[in-house]
């Protein structure tokens, strides 16, 4: 197999070169290449292109054809793909795509259906004030939205997926494999490239079941089904989440890090949420800032289970971060971080215990740690040399914006998913309870009110990026788009799949367990 990947990947190598003066093609290839989740094999050939393509485009304007500047797919994708790369591209070159009373012009645009999707797409993308793209999204979501019964069905079932989540907005992975079904219908799909990515889909398929192989096989040893029974038993489950932060090779040991510390993140949620009384739970959180567990001889058995594996967890990241046989400032940073997060566990419970509501602002402050995405991605960065340095770690610890947004998309649509679930026992008030309180609002207002926020976090992810990436690596930064990713899919449509994990069952077949028929 790892041959023929080597075969594939020098003719694909090859191809690209061979479009090097064809913008149309060679923006397609590196499109179809991403949705096909083979790009990682190019990616210095891939950043080239598209520095190329910025170049030109910087310096004079839209330089591809006169004809083809009036093509809003190809406009759209070049817009999508250079923004997603971190350049800025004014949302101006679709001006041109409006009529003399300044709105889309539907005469045009309803009969390009390719075009009207690319749009739709590159929207996703918008920064906040971009009243263009606001206008772009709602326009092509409504009118594909209307035409899609008189589309080929297969044509039709990609706009429905990609109204239900959009390209920008989903794990690329966990779209590659429905993608391939869709591109070999395609007539103008290439069959180099669709044998490439089903081999190196099943090549990477092994590799993760080795990954969570070795998590599983630590879970039933420690054996927390039996020692903490009132907690989740999701160790296969946990993985998505580290496989969508990033799915390439070279970081299996982040993942494996990631993986591990969030079983244990879902087992102390559970401890805080199902298991202690607000005393018990002060004193373990007392114990967990002084780092001592002697602190909590007095509590229940479980308490000291969870204790532990927290313990030994962080035993194993001290010998990966150590420099020298010490212990680094790295493990100092996510030793903080992570006392971060039970100490606003225990506001969670502290609320809960009085039936305090607090204002959805408040809860939001409290909900950037307990979303525990500050918790695992310093694991994963820490796990990665090149990201593990004092500036990005000091950097992290302020809670910067992009770290904020990831966090409350994935805190409020988790809330909207298991809100109703969670008042029917002894929960803390979610987002939708702190939002209907604090602006009056009904729970569907409250609804819309914070599906408007997730946009909202979006923008500010986007914008985020644009400024970040010109001082940190990228893969660092897709870490926090790919955890705002996955969890819109996690909790989509108001179901909580992590939770209720038979609704995640037939994704993890995919992703695991069966292999692509080559
Ligand atoms: C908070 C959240 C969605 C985190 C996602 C990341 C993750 C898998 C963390 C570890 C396990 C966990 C706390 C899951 C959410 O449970 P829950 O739905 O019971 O969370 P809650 O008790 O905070 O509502």
């Amino acid at each position: 197999m790892t041959q023929e990947v080597q075969m594939h990947k020098k003719k694909v190598k090859m191809y690209l070169l061979s479009v090097d003066n064809n913008i149309s093609q060679k923006l397609n290839l590196i499109d179809s290449l991403q949705r096909l989740s083979i790009s990682y094999h190019f990616k210095s050939e891939i950043d080239e292109a598209l520095a190329q393509i910025y170049n030109d485009f910087a310096k004079n304007g839209l330089t591809i054809e006169a004809e083809e500047c009036c093509d809003l797919h190809l406009v759209s994708l070049l817009f999508r793909l250079l923004r997603q790369k971190g350049y800025y591209i004014s949302s101006d070159v679709f001006n041109k795509f409006k009529n003399k009373k300044g709105k889309f012009d539907e005469i045009i645009i309803v009969q390009d259906v390719q075009g009207m999707w690319s749009l739709y797409e590159a929207a996703q993308l918008r920064v906040h004030g971009e009243d263009i793209l606001e206008e772009a999204h709602e326009f092509t979501y409504n009118k594909l939205k209307s035409i899609t019964n008189q589309l080929s069905q297969s044509l039709a079932d990609q706009i429905n997926q990609s109204l239900g989540q959009p390209l920008y907005k989903a794990v690329p992975r966990m779209r590659a494999k429905s993608y391939m079904s869709f591109y070999k219908e395609a007539p103008s799909h290439d069959n180099v490239l669709l044998s490439f990515a089903k081999l190196d889909f099943n090549m990477l398929q092994k590799w993760y079941r080795k990954e969570v192989g070795i998590n599983t096989k630590w879970w039933r040893e420690s054996d927390f089904a039996r020692k903490a029974p009132y907690a989740r038993d999701r160790v296969v489950e946990v993985f998505t989440w580290p496989y969508a932060m990033n799915s390439e090779p070279e970081y299996s040991t982040a993942r494996l890090m990631t993986t591990k510390v969030t079983a244990c993140l879902s087992l102390l949620d559970d401890t805080y949420d199902i298991y202690g009384t607000v005393e018990e739970l002060e004193l373990f959180t007392e114990a967990i800032q002084r780092w001592d567990i002697s602190y909590i001889a007095s509590l229940p058995e479980c308490f000291k289970v969870v204790f532990n594996a927290i313990l030994e967890f962080w035993a194993e990241m001290d010998s990966l971060t150590a420099e020298n046989g010490e212990s680094s400032y790295v493990l100092q940073h996510l030793k903080q971080i992570f006392c971060n997060l039970a100490r606003a566990y225990l506001v969670e419970e502290k609320w809960c215990h009085e039936g305090h509501i607090p204002t959805y602002d408040d809860y939001k402050v409290n909900g950037v740690q307990t979303s525990a995405f500050p918790v695992m991605l310093s694991v994963f960065i820490a796990s990665v040399k090149e990201f593990a340095t004092k500036e990005i770690l000091d950097w992290f610890s302020n809670i910067p914006p992009i770290l904020e947004a990831t966090s409350l998309i994935c805190r409020i649509i988790n809330d909207l998913a298991s809100h109703k679930f969670e008042q029917q026992r002894d929960h803390v008030a979610s987002a939708v309870e702190c939002c209907m309180k604090q602006y009056g609002l009904s729970q569907e207002e409250a609804y819309e009110f914070i599906n408007k926020d997730i946009n909202y976090y979006w923008k500010n992810i986007n914008e985020e990026y644009l400024k970040l990436i010109k001082d940190m690596p990228e893969a660092l930064l897709d870490l926090f788009v790919n955890l705002a990713r996955i969890s819109e899919f996690m909790y989509a449509n108001f179901e909580d799949r992590y939770t209720n994990c038979q609704l995640l069952k037939d994704h993890i077949m995919a992703l695991l367990l069966d292999p692509i028929v080559v």
